[in-house]
This record gives structure tokens, C-alpha cells and sequence, in this order.
């Protein structure tokens, strides 16, 4: 991988690479922070996972995460939302939520899509491969995003508990295969194969399996997606019939924004940083 940015912050390094994805067969950029203490020896990760519209740039520059990820000694990985590059199919009428900065976080099955969207094998397995192989981490991992990313965040360790001590989320989209942003990306990368939608739905997921892992999802009461698009209480349900240890906050006159996510990723952090150190 290679830097292509570095700016030094709160006493660590917030850095840019850009690499080869062979999952996505195409070159991707993806943001790093290290704290200060990864001078010393390796440190934990978060990894974060973005919403619809966003690169690796905006939880970057808007959350402000690296004042307590300094303090906790946590490293933060920050990938894209979707494959990059001209030769990367895009939702014909370029909308925002198909495609390009819509990567949804599964393995598409349907061309033109299956050729490069593949975000689930690039976050789970070849992201942090390759972070752990040339980074101070000591390959501890805890997830969390927002929206789109918060449904990626869930799903990923609700299917794979062992990689992951914790998980949180902000506005996650909870029920993909209930609402109208999940039933458009779902259909096109994935076909009208319900069973492999039921696979990326964290409601479904948690309801089928349950899940050891604390769980913690700040939502904001007054966010425009909620009623239509995110559905929360789909997930507290669920957690409610699995007997699994969800902590959900509906956050009075927060909105879908990342002043939402800046006002409360510190206690994130915090919550990640607990379990970390176990
Ligand atoms: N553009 C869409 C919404 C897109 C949106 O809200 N994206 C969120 C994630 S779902 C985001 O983080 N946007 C980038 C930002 O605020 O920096 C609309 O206006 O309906």
C-alpha cells in the first residue's frame, strides 16, 4: 500500500494510502488513524464504516474521533463506500443510493455489479489483512458506522462474532429488506433471491442467531430517515427475542448529520475502547 497523505493530529498520524483491491479489482483509497501510542507497540482498531455519498474523508475530517482516539490509544480504519474507478459500474441515472458511494457492504451477485462490489470480503477479510500486516495493530478489532455503514457494521459481526470484541452504530438502515434504500441496492446486487437478502438484514440476523458481542446504537429522534428508511425498533425487537445485549438510545432533536455523530462518538469510543482492553 502506499501513503499518499499524512497530517500529524493530536499527537498521532491521520494518513491516506491508496492500494490494490484484489476483491474489488480495482485501486481504492482508505484513511488511517494512529494514535500516539502505536510509536510504542501495536495498538486495537476500529474500524468505521461510512453512509451513502461518503469516501473515507468525511468521518475523517467531520466526526473529530482522533482527540479521543489519542486518549484511548485506538486506531481507527476508515475505508471507502464502494469500488472506485471509470471502469466501475454506477447506477445509470447516478443516483445516491445505487452504486458509486453505495456499496451497501455485501458481495453483489448480478452484473453488471458482481465485477467489482464486493465491500463485505474487502472489509472483512482483505482490509484488515493488510492493515495488520503493515500497521502497529494487534489485530483486536471493534466495528461501528453510520447508516448504510451502520447496517454494514452490524451485519459484518453479527456473521462473524469472533472477529470482532464490540460493535456500535449511528442511524443504522436496520432492516435492509424493509425499506425502500435496501430494497433498491438489495435487488441490484443481489437479485430477488430473498435468502441472500436475509443474509444482509441485521434485524433478521440478530432474530436468527443472536449475538454475544455488545451492541450500542445511538439513533437521533428527529433524523428524516427514521420512520422510512432506518426503523430501530426492528433491531431492538429482534435483540429483545434473542436475549442479546443491545443497548439502543433514540437521541432527542439529533438529525442524520455527522454533527449527530461528532456529539456522540466519544462514548462510542469509550465503549469500543472497554472491550478492547479485555
Ligand atoms: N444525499 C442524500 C442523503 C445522503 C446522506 O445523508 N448521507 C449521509 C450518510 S446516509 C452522509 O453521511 N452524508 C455525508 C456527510 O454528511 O458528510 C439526501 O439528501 O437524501
Amino acid at each position: 500500500m502506499q501513503l499518499i497523505q499524512e497530517q500529524k493530529c493530536f499527537g498521532g498520524r491521520q494518513i491516506r494510502y491508496q492500494h490494490e483491491a484484489n476483491s474489488l479489482n480495482c485501486s481504492m483509497q482508505f484513511s488511517v488513524f494512529l494514535p500516539p501510542q502505536a510509536e510504542l507497540g501495536p495498538v486495537p482498531a476500529v474500524y468505521w464504516l461510512s453512509g451513502l455519498t461518503c469516501t473515507d474523508e468525511n468521518f475523517s475530517s467531520k466526526a473529530g474521533a482522533q482527540r479521543v482516539a489519542a486518549e484511548l490509544g485506538l486506531a481507527l480504519i476508515i475505508p471507502d463506500t464502494s469500488p472506485r474507478g471509470e471502469d466501475v459500474a454506477d447506477d445509470a441515472e447516478g443516483a445516491y443510493d445505487l452504486g458509486l458511494g453505495a456499496g451497501f457492504y455485501v458481495n453483489a451477485t448480478q452484473a453488471p455489479w458482481s465485477m467489482h462490489y464486493r465491500m463485505y470480503d474487502y472489509v472483512l477479510n482483505e482490509l484488515p489483512a493488510l492493515v495488520e500486516s503493515e500497521l502497529p495493530l494487534t489485530g483486536q478489532r471493534a466495528i461501528s458506522g453510520h447508516s448504510m455503514g451502520g447496517h454494514g457494521a452490524l451485519v459484518l459481526a453479527l456473521r462473524n462474532p469472533e472477529r470482532f470484541v464490540s460493535v456500535s452504530a449511528f442511524a443504522p438502515i436496520s432492516s435492509p429488506t424493509d425499506c425502500p434504500w435496501g430494497h433498491k441496492a438489495l435487488e441490484a446486487y443481489l437479485g430477488d433471491d430473498k435468502a441472500a437478502w436475509a443474509e444482509y438484514d441485521a434485524s433478521l440476523l440478530l432474530k436468527e442467531k443472536g449475538c454475544s458481542l455488545p451492541m450500542l446504537v445511538d439513533q437521533g429522534a428527529a433524523d428524516n430517515f427514521l420512520a422510512e428508511q432506518l426503523k430501530p425498533d426492528a433491531l431492538k425487537e429482534a435483540a429483545e427475542q434473542a436475549g442479546a445485549s443491545l443497548e439502543l438510545r433514540l437521541q432527542p432533536g439529533y438529525d442524520h448529520s455527522y454533527y449527530f455523530i461528532a456529539s456522540f462518538i466519544e462514548e462510542h469510543l469509550r465503549f469500543h475502547a472497554k472491550h478492547l482492553s479485555r
